[in-house]
């Protein structure tokens, strides 16, 4: 156990449980459970079609699992639309981003902020005092974030002319402006190269460490992957296959025969 989940009495921040997902007659998840703990990097891992993708999408609720729960801090989110999650701490980056791309990155990041601020039209259109506050905290808080990130220098930048790389900060730096709880990132490292991978790497576990952060990351990248995880849950064919520190499922046969084929093969 870690020192984050001693200090929490070891309930979990966030619980997926008995959780199974049907597509026509594809069994895509089957019965998956897991515990997510606060303050850790929880790497999903496992061969194509292994079911990664589905979980992601029923924890960021563009999929509605066929049964099983999840439930962050002890409360269900299945009741809760897509669009709504980012109010109760759930943030998410996209495999091939989507960013505003004919927009600034200081507007794309300030976007991130929306779901934590209460303004309503009427509100807005008057300028009213608590408005114009808001929009002062929330200037300070894309400004803080653009910095944390590496990212002033572009903040006035209309982002479809970065560097894909570049993109996929800015996603996260979005992604971190509605201060979330736990950060979903779907194939951070696809289409980085190897430089840029080690420094995704760094920043994840910066964000851990210095923002207290929970990290679910599905990916391919087993490098990245087993260097910064705490927890190691391997799926095969929508079942949990495996689960502990990534030397233990690095080491466990079953999930060695999944990546590698059996010897019959
Ligand atoms: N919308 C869908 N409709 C029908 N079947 C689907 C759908 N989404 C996924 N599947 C099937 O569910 C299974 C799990 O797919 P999923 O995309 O979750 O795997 P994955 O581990 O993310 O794979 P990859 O690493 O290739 O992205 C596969 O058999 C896939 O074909």
């Amino acid at each position: 156990m870690t020192q984050a989940q001693l200090a929490q009495g070891n309930s979990p921040l966030l619980a997926v449980r008995d959780v199974s997902v049907v597509f026509g007659g594809i069994i895509a998840l089957n019965g998956v459970s897991f515990n997510m703990h606060k303050g850790n990097i929880l790497g999903l891992i496992g061969p194509n079609g292994a079911g990664k993708t589905t979980l992601f999408n029923c924890l960021s609720r563009l999929y509605q699992p066929s049964s099983g729960d999840i439930l962050m801090e002890g409360a269900s989110i299945l009741t809760r639309p897509a669009h709504k999650i980012a109010e109760i701490g759930i943030g998410r980056t996209f495999q091939n981003v989507a960013l505003f791309p004919n927009l600034s990155v200081l507007d794309n990041v300030r976007v991130g902020c929306h779901s934590r601020t209460s303004s309503d039209i009427i509100s807005d259109s008057l300028k009213l005092a608590w408005v114009r506050r808001s929009e002062a905290d929330v200037n300070k808080k894309v400004h803080e974030i653009l910095a944390y990130l590496d990212l002033e220098e572009v903040g006035h930048t209309v982002v479809s002319g970065l560097p894909f790389g570049t993109q996929k900060r800015v996603e996260l730096a979005r992604a971190l402006a509605a201060d979330p709880k736990i950060l979903l990132l779907d194939e951070p490292a696809g289409g980085l190269n190897h430089e840029e991978v080690y420094v995704l790497g760094d920043l994840i576990k910066k964000l851990r460490d210095e923002r207290h952060l929970t990290v679910l990351l599905v990916e391919h990248h087993m490098g990245l992957v087993m260097s910064i995880a705490d927890h190691v849950v391997a799926l095969n064919f929508g079942r949990k296959l495996a689960e502990g520190t990534p030397a233990q499922v690095q080491a466990d046969p079953d999930v060695i025969k999944a990546y590698l084929g059996s010897k019959d093969q």
